[in-house]
């Protein structure tokens, strides 16, 4: 389709190899809706006997007051805002929003915590070096987080990989940093319990970041989102992911890239809402029944 005659809603632009990106925006609106969809959400954890509100003290403090107009200065006011928030002793968990924010969030908890291990479910690897011409955006946040020293790339596992790629070997980066690439392929048609005890084990005592890439969940079960894989996982691989960390010192957790206005039924921002809930129940000083 030729460029200038394409929908204006739409976001194409030309690849550097073939064809063009075609990126389905939007995210922003994904933490209205995920609110939207959280009020199915009940007190306890029928599945784990978790009860989160008898543990700790559970707020919504909104939004970051982010600019819609520059993503630079959305990273500056993420990276503040999370620093104040740290401060108070809080373990966030962020509602995206676009993967981008995972690393103005993991600047702040690097700056509290040191280098962190990061649980890191996606369909993509999100550490290329420029995209678009961009070091920012969502397809760049671990290689900038690797960078600037964040991570400890030992305890990094990034679970769900897949899709077409930018080269033939899309995660030989993350590899040579250390990080566990698990691919899809070595996910299907299995319990991914045995997995999450090897992941407790590769990240130990020290802190630990949990980000949840929507789009690892396979599109027929979470349609809302920019940059569709197919043959992902399913909800219950995302739950086992999740109630795997159980016993690790999170610091911090993210759900990001819910796009509503391809999520029609709005079962992705309700899958998200409860995988959030799931994150909360398993947070350090948890009571279980
Ligand atoms: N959805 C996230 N976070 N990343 C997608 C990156 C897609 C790309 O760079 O082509
Ligand atoms: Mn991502
Ligand atoms: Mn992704």
């Amino acid at each position: 389709m030729d460029p200038e005659t394409r929908d204006p809603g739409t976001y194409h632009s030309p690849s550097r190899i073939l064809g063009s990106i075609i990126y389905r925006n939007s995210i922003r609106f994904g933490p209205r809706q995920i609110r939207v969809e959280s009020a199915m959400l009940r007190a306890y954890n029928s599945g784990t006997r978790a009860a989160p509100y008898e543990s700790l003290v559970v707020a919504d403090i909104g939004d970051v007051n982010v600019n819609v107009y520059d993503l630079k200065d959305t990273c500056k006011r993420i990276r503040e805002a999370y620093r104040k928030i740290l401060a108070t002793g809080c373990i966030p968990l962020t509602m995206g929003g676009d993967h981008t924010i995972a690393y103005p969030i993991l600047q702040a908890v690097a700056e509290k915590h040191g280098p962190v291990g990061l649980v890191h479910v996606d369909a993509h690897a999100d550490t290329s070096d420029v995209v678009l011409g961009e070091k920012i955006g969502h397809g760049t946040p671990f290689r900038r987080c690797v960078e600037e020293g964040l991570l400890d790339c030992q305890r990094v596992v990034q679970i769900g990989l897949r899709g077409s790629g930018y080269s033939a070997d899309s995660y030989e980066w993350s590899r040579e940093q250390g990080f566990r690439v698990v691919p899809v392929e070595e996910c299907w048609f299995k319990s991914l319990t045995p997995l999450m005890s090897e992941v407790r084990a590769q990240m130990g005592s020290g802190p630990v970041y949990l980000s949840f890439d929507i789009d690892a969940l396979d599109p027929g079960f979470a349609p809302g989102t920019g940059t569709p894989e197919i043959a992902g996982l399913t909800p219950i691989q995302g739950v086992e992911i999740i109630r795997g960390c159980r016993g690790l010192n999170l610091v911090g957790c993210d759900l990001v890239e819910v796009s509503p206005p391809y999520d029609p039924t709005g079962n992705t921002a309700l899958t998200g809402a409860n995988l959030l809930f799931e994150m909360l129940c398993v947070l350090p000083k948890m009571k279980y029944y």
